[in-house]
């Protein structure tokens, strides 16, 4: 969500938004389609967004930003001025160089007008205290907020180059360095804020053969980013919001130029949205820091190896202690945690659990003797979905469900007294970032819901066939019958 609060000088916020399009229309080769404006959308928390004023057609270009006004690593000065090659850092972290340089530079910062519309104040969870994210608790989403390996990076790589170059980088806030615990919480918070702006605003500037696409990160830097292409604050495509499926608008990254064109015929008055992708809400918060029911469908909950092993009845998750989890391991088919989709209704459970889970499953159901057949063949097994694997299934689901300390109905009716008008204020940080948590936590519920429903079918549609076959003197015994998943 974007409010007020986010905003530096939030009370000048229409006349920062008309001198950033005056500055940006001065700039050589931008070209501006009149048709479109900059829009005022805090009260329904989204901060600046891009509407239409007329009708636009599909394909009709909205503006044009050559690549040389786009603030980059290629673009800064700074570059030619440290002895250090940013380049090196990575995308993530050069740029967040850059940027601090180029903020801290005030007016004389080419990108000045850039910055007064930028907000300072993040709900991307990067910023959540420990009581804030205790609303999240049972969402893998917790574990993936990377703050403790960003900060190390920052300090690793960031700190020294601002604090060889102090000229380059003057102290802010009256302080007298970024050295000492002072000076280097400041700059951290500093560097959060910039890294903050990379992962929401920032796009990967392609060389022209390249895939526009945004990239899965922990932190804010992430294993692959080595060969990536840079990223790069492109004025203005940034200001344009998302909201899933209602993407209107799209980037195209040429020779010269990056051109905003229309995908789809928007009318006037409507609001202009790029793609942020197919983000689950979680990561959406984690990343952007807002959520809307229209990503709903985008919603996963992980399982953790752990999880499945307890449930298949292991003692621990040790790769090196379980013959199962070796023998995946050896095959580089075994991970931390498996992702389920939010199933539609036309799925079954097969077409949404990955291969690795199906294979997991399997592995830990085999008898002692045929997965030492298997291991010796050096092959995995077919990876086939009995009841066997929606037991284990089932119950590593229990486990995860167990993490939430609340029901889908006490989160329901949270919800619903949150969005009562009086008890939503965009100022109050903590409920509002604990309305958009309780909608991520509801969201996972919701897909454990699901899954426990499929599993409870499938179970009872195996156990129907089995007795159908079975003869009539067969001693079955339904006490060794799952029970059923309980939601
Ligand atoms: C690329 S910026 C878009 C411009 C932004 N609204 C601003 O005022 O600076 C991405 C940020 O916009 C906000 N945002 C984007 N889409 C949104 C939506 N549909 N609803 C609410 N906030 C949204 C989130 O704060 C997100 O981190």
């Amino acid at each position: 969500m974007s409010s007020t609060t986010h905003f530096p000088d939030a009370n000048h916020f229409q006349q920062q938004s008309d001198e950033f399009i005056t500055w940006l229309s001065s700039l050589p080769g931008v070209k501006l389609n009149p048709k479109i404006q900059i829009a005022d959308l805090r009260a329904s928390g989204a901060g600046r967004g891009v509407v239409a004023r007329l009708d636009l057609e599909e394909g009709e270009e909205l503006f044009t930003i050559p690549r040389a006004h786009v603030l980059s690593v290629q673009n800064s000065k700074l570059k030619g001025l440290v002895s250090h090659d940013l380049e090196e850092l990575g995308p993530w972290l050069s740029l967040m160089v850059v940027m601090i340089y180029e903020y801290l530079r005030g007016d004389q910062s080419p990108w000045a007008q850039y910055f007064r519309v930028l907000p300072r104040n993040f709900d991307t969870l990067m910023f959540w205290s420990p009581a804030e994210l205790a609303e999240l608790q049972g969402s893998a989403i917790v574990n993936k907020i990377g703050r403790q390996g960003a900060e190390e990076s920052i300090l690793k790589t960031v700190a020294p180059i601002v604090r060889a170059n102090p000229s380059l980088f003057p102290p802010i806030d009256g302080l007298a360095s970024f050295e000492g615990d002072v000076g280097t919480q400041a700059l951290l918070h500093l560097a959060h804020t910039m890294g903050s702006l990379i992962m929401a605003y920032a796009f990967d500037i392609e060389k022209p053969e390249d895939e526009d696409e945004r990239d899965g990160e922990d932190g804010y830097v992430s294993d692959e980013e080595e060969g990536q292409s840079s990223k790069g604050m492109v004025p203005l495509a940034d200001l344009l919001n998302a909201d899933a499926n209602r993407n209107n608008a799209r980037i195209f990254q040429e020779e010269e130029i990056l051109v905003m064109k229309a995908i789809k015929p928007i009318g006037a008055g409507e609001e202009i949205f790029n793609d942020y992708g197919e983000i689950p809400r979680s990561d959406l918060l984690r990343r952007y820091g807002y959520v809307t029911d229209n990503y709903a469908p985008f919603d996963v909950i992980e399982v953790s190896l752990s999880n499945i092993c307890q449930a298949a009845g292991l003692s621990n998750a040790d790769v090196e202690l379980q013959p199962p989890l070796r023998f995946l391991e050896e095959l580089e088919l075994l991970d931390d945690g498996y992702a389920i989709p939010r199933p539609s209704p036309e799925d079954q459970l097969t077409d949404i659990l990955q291969d690795e889970l199906l294979l997991l499953l399997k592995t830990l159901s085999l008898s002692p003797e045929l997965l030492q057949k298997q291991m010796s063949k050096n092959k995995p097994p077919k990876p086939t979905f009995g009841e066997a694997e929606a037991t284990i299934l089932g119950r590593a689901l229990e486990l995860n469900q167990a993490h939430y300390p609340t029901t889908i109905a006490q989160d329901q009716e949270l919800l619903a007294q949150l969005s009562q008008p009086a008890a939503l204020n965009p100022a109050d940080t903590y409920m509002r970032r604990k309305a958009m948590a309780i909608q991520v936590r509801l969201g996972e519920k919701e897909v454990l819901q699901n899954l426990f429903t499929m599993l409870n079918n499938q179970i009872s549609n195996q156990a129907n066939g089995t007795a159908a076959k079975r003869p009539a003197n067969d001693d079955h015994d339904e006490s060794r019958r799952p029970k059923a998943f309980r939601s």
